[in-house]
């Protein structure tokens, strides 16, 4: 029986400003304490905009909402004459537990290597900050059936000097390239193949206490139909929501996954 804490993260990407973020955290709150949401089940934390995250910050503080909330990325440096980064620091400052590192989206849009997205991680732990670690396998890779290879080369590349005590903490998320804003989901077994190859990864990197203690998983048009399908993988521990936390209702639902499966 895993002790790992399962965590649903919605990434807005670039979708909704302040005023709709505002709308929407408010909207989520709303649905899942209606639904009577256990957070200490099942985290929620949401990952807006980082033009959102000053007014996501007042209303979870002002109004002692239980989700949390982080970033879409974050400077690898922590302050200087770097145009248009931002800082852990300053994300810190604005009450952010998670930052998100090596999205797809920025690997192949920004061409962020491993060796970047390991520097943007250990910028996020200096500043006391979570890093959600991407990784994932594009289409042709998959067709060569290299993905496990190509995910596990990812993983070590990506936490490159980060410590045991770090590792720990981290949070991986596996989110197959083909499978993300397509609809085309990973079957259930896909996801828990690769989750297990990377639970394998960190027991060898650090040990068999650390690769238990970290919560990998997975993203790629995971809705509420799917979610609990996918959860019930042993090394899947939740999930990264890219369209679909744009909805509350259909968020709110992929966080009561556990609902899904007694309906
Ligand atoms: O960060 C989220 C992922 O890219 C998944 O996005 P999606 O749920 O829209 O496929």
């Amino acid at each position: 029986m895993t002790s790992r804490k399962p965590l649903m993260a919605g990434n807005w990407k670039m979708n909704l400003d302040h005023l709709q973020g505002t709308h929407l955290v408010q909207k989520l709150d709303w649905t899942l304490r209606d639904g009577k949401h256990d957070y200490g089940a099942v985290e929620v934390v949401v990952v807006p905009p980082f033009t959102d995250l000053r007014s996501v910050q007042t209303l979870v503080e002002g109004d002692r909402l239980l989700m949390g909330y982080g970033a879409q990325d974050l400077s690898p440096h922590d302050s200087g004459a770097h145009t248009g980064d931002i800082s852990g620091a300053f994300l810190a400052k604005l009450g952010c537990s998670y930052a998100v590192v090596g999205h797809s989206e920025r690997r192949d849009g920004h061409g962020e290597t491993d060796e970047v997205v390991a520097s943007k991680a250990a910028a996020a732990f200096r500043h006391g900050i979570v890093p959600i670690v991407c990784v994932g396998e594009g289409l042709e890779v998959r067709g060569a059936g290299e993905h496990v290879a190509h995910v596990v080369g990812q993983v070590e590349g990506s936490l490159a000097g980060i410590t045991p005590e770090q590792a720990a903490r981290v949070v991986i998320a596996y989110e197959p390239v083909w499978a993300i804003g397509t609809g085309e989901v990973a079957t259930p077994e896909d996801a828990q193949e690769v989750c297990a190859a990377i639970r394998a990864t960190l027991a060898q990197l650090y040990s068999t206490e650390t690769a238990e203690a970290v919560r990998i998983i997975y993203g790629g048009s995971v809705k509420p139909g799917n979610i609990a399908s996918i959860m019930a993988g042993a090394d899947v521990d939740g999930a990264l929501v890219g369209g679909a936390s744009l909805q509350a209702e259909d968020f709110a639902s992929i966080c009561r996954y556990q609902q899904h499966l007694t309906a």
